[in-house]
């Protein structure tokens, strides 16, 4: 799981943090998660707490989208095998798989390969009938993976326009209140195209809080943005839209177009949605390890977000108090929190938010003389879906030593220029992953000191 973990497990501390992490990832990985919330017994299928007798149905079909698409779709093969009669979801990283037709698609911007695997999911959708079974894989990265713009909008504006606005500092929300409002299926429209059909959103959480109209832009979630909110977000950043999306958006807020559907619409009747996968499944995995280490292990929140390098001084902070007054828990522990936090870039390096983190984390660390057994502070952060930023590394894990007082001007450039990726790499830093299949937000490990 962990390609370099040789290199990077130096002392206990820091094998304890990399198996702690690897075991995150894994707990939220689809071949986990699948198998632990669905099963079939006999001709009952159970997804979490809700069963369905697969007599009752004609057919059972998979769709969806996300990173983990390809993952999730090869899980419930393995669980399913062939009671699923069709299917077809679109990821960046393919799967072998039988039943379930995987596309290709690419990441964050939007191709015309995104819009073929999503016009296969749409083309399946419109053969859903009133008796068939569909399960909506909705996961993180599906809002570009799954593009299919609305007519009168290209793939190239489309494109376009998410590159701006994943540029100018929007919300996710207000980046999908826009892509909502131009997509044939998100929003709910997926959805109504499977209506009456009975429909399972079968969800895996990249979003704080996991807000079902957000997640994957909501494909089978109600949705209450509007054209207007989408126009609004376009002018708050202003982003200069090309003319044939405002025409959309125009013609929406003139009620030429439909809106997509709201929370009370009669087409969610035979909708369910359940989230199998969050941030939270993602640390609980990463606390078993710690506490079996013999840590006592404190959540500090599945909720950070903001400025990367603000969290890991932070973090670092909290780390030093911990060794220092005892607070808010004794050492041995384990400080774990989740979320996802942001880089504003000023500079010209490379990085991404999990390695701005643990760099500005590192400085924090200078100079304390925590270089014992029971002083040991080791931070590690990761992207859970393996890739932090536009990087190839999946974030860092950084001790008292990373930053030294001969490097402190080096690691202060490098912070400054938005390069943690160069200063980490140099310093053998970098935790290497390669994609993982999964994608629940940001996961960040801080150990202070090592149970005897
Ligand atoms: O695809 C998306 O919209 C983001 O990853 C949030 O789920």
């Amino acid at each position: 799981m962990i390609r370099n973990e040789p290199d990077l497990a130096r002392t206990p501390t820091h094998e304890h943090a990399l198996r702690a992490i690897a075991a995150g990832i894994d707990a939220a990985h689809p071949e986990t998660v699948i198998a632990e919330t669905v099963s079939l017994d006999g001709d009952t299928l159970s997804i979490a707490d809700d069963g369905y007798d697969l007599n009752k149905y004609d057919r059972l079909v998979v769709l969806g989208g996300g990173k983990p698409a390809g993952a999730v779709a090869r899980a419930l093969e393995a669980v399913l095998g062939n009671r699923i009669d069709d299917g077809a979801v679109v990821t960046k990283t393919p799967e072998p798989t039988d039943e379930i037709a995987v596309y290709k698609g690419n990441h964050p911007l939007p191709t015309k390969e995104n819009v073929h695997g999503a016009t296969a999911v749409l083309d399946l959708a419109a053969t859903a009938g009133p008796d068939d079974l569909v399960l909506v894989v909705a996961s993180g990265g599906a809002s570009a993976l799954l593009s299919a713009p609305v007519d009168g909008v290209s793939v190239e504006a489309y494109r376009d326009l998410t590159e701006e606005l994943l540029e100018s500092g929007a919300t996710i929300d207000e980046l999908n209140a826009v892509r909502k409002h131009l997509s044939r299926l998100k929003g709910g429209r997926l959805a109504c195209e499977l209506a009456p059909a009975t429909t399972v959103g079968v969800v895996f959480s990249d979003v704080v809080g996991n807000p079902l109209d957000v997640i994957a832009s909501g494909p089978t979630a109600p949705d209450s943005s509007t054209y207007d909110d989408a126009l609004t977000v376009l002018k708050r950043y202003d982003i200069d839209a090309p003319p044939e999306v405002t025409d959309v958006l125009d013609a929406g807020i003139a009620g030429d177009r439909p809106e997509t559907p709201g929370p009370n619409t009669a087409v969610f009747e035979h909708v369910s949605n359940h989230v199998l996968a969050d941030n939270r499944t993602a640390l609980d995995g990463t606390a078993r390890v710690c506490e079996q280490a013999g840590y006592e292990t404190v959540v500090l929140s599945t909720r950070i977000e903001g400025e990367a390098q603000e969290t890991g001084q932070r973090h670092a902070a909290v780390a030093l108090e911990c060794l220092n007054s005892g607070d808010p828990a004794e050492p041995p522990v384990a400080l774990l929190s989740g979320g996802e936090t942001t880089v504003t870039v000023t500079g010209n390096g490379r990085g991404g938010p999990n390695q701005e983190f643990a760099l500005a984390a590192a400085l924090e660390l200078r100079g304390e003389e925590v270089c014992s057994v029971d002083s040991n502070i080791v931070l590690a952060s990761v992207d859970t879906d393996g890739l932090d930023g536009s990087t190839d590394a999946a974030g860092a894990l950084v001790d008292y030593g990373t930053v030294t007082t001969n490097s402190a001007d080096d690691a202060r450039n490098a912070r400054d220029d938005n390069d943690a990726y160069g200063y980490l790499h140099a310093r053998g830093s970098l935790i290497e992953t390669g994609p993982t299949g999964t994608n629940v937000n940001d996961l960040r490990l801080v150990l202070v000191g090592t149970p005897r």
